[in-house]
């Protein structure tokens, strides 16, 4: 998988499906801290293909599109991303690169998703302390960053909406990996979807290694290669405090670095996001730095 090696970054600046405002700034967060160079630490030619256009939620009504019921906060604005990172991801995957995506909230994952899923069966490892299992019916706060699994999956009211869930992503391959605050209707759609879900307790009893070798088990079982979701609230806030929806309890600057050298080791990493990077919230720009380093361990950085 050689050609795994030749990366294309591509900046998703929303922070729409966000509670708090800021994410936007992400990709050009996560270019200062040095990206570039990280990843040419793990030995990856990089190329940047920019950012993809965004609309500023400023300038736009969150209710021009809806599902009935419940609430979706711009999801025409999410739809029209989506659709376009969609395409440039399976662009790049169809050049033979990997496409990095900078976000941005995390409801740019859906056009990664689907984008990664369009000529292949894909799993996913989703890291996160949120399920992001939620739909317009049961979302507490109808802000889309905490629906884009459930969308990608077709669950609820995202079932048969073509642009979310076309390249046909089954449950059977996604696993989430950190999970500290998951709302009751988001327990029931795991449950009921048959997703592998993690949580921090299980880290603690059995060791990040396991946990996520367990979790990329679930992900290339009969597929062609692993989507992997990082949202950078993954991480305890003491190493990342630049997130919208921090909560305690994460993991470490060691457990995060293992997981994604487990995911190299692997030899199966399709696609990748980098999610919810919040400038405005950061200290010194310290979660966007850990977010190029950790896609460097992803992408197979030895030390040695
Ligand atoms: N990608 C995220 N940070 N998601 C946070 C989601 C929070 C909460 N579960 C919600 O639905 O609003
Ligand atoms: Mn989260
Ligand atoms: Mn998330």
């Amino acid at each position: 998988m050689d050609h795994r090696k030749n990366v294309r970054v591509i900046g998703a600046p929303t922070d729409y499906g966000a509670n708090r405002r800021g994410v936007d700034m992400g990709p050009s967060a996560i270019r200062y801290a040095g990206l570039a160079a990280q990843l040419e630490r793990a030995g990856a030619a990089i190329g940047d293909a920019g950012d993809v256009p965004a609309p500023r939620a400023e300038v736009r009504d969150p209710d021009t599109e809806t599902f009935a019921p419940g609430r979706a906060k711009f999801l025409r604005e999410t739809r029209e991303v989506a659709t376009r990172l969609a395409d440039r991801v399976g662009d790049a995957l169809a050049a033979g690169e990997l496409p990095m995506v900078l976000g941005g909230d995390h409801s740019v994952a859906i056009g990664s998703v689907a984008g990664s899923a369009r000529d292949a069966d894909i799993g996913v490892v989703w890291f996160d302390a949120h399920a992001d299992c939620n739909t317009p019916e049961t979302s507490p706060s109808g802000n889309v960053h905490g629906m884009p699994l459930a969308a990608a999956l077709g669950v609820g009211a995202f079932a048969g909406v073509e642009w979310a869930n076309a390249a046909g992503l089954v449950a059977d391959t996604v696993a989430i990996v950190g999970l500290r605050d998951v709302d009751p209707p988001e327990r029931r759609a795991i449950d009921e979807s048959g997703v592998t879900a993690f949580t921090m307790a299980d880290i603690d009893d059995r060791g990040i290694t396991s946990v996520v070798d367990d979790a990329l088990d679930v992900a290339t079982a009969g597929t062609d290669g692993v989507h992997v979701s990082l949202d950078l609230d993954w991480l305890d806030p003491r190493e990342a405090p630049g997130v919208g929806t921090p909560v305690r309890g994460g993991v470490t600057y060691r457990e995060a670095h293992a997981a994604l050298e487990r995911v190299a080791r692997r030899d199966c990493l399709r696609s990748l996001d980098l999610v919810e990077v919040n400038p405005i919230l950061d200290e010194r720009n310290e979660t966007a730095s850990l977010a190029a380093e950790l896609a460097s361990s992803a992408l197979g950085r030895r030390i040695l």
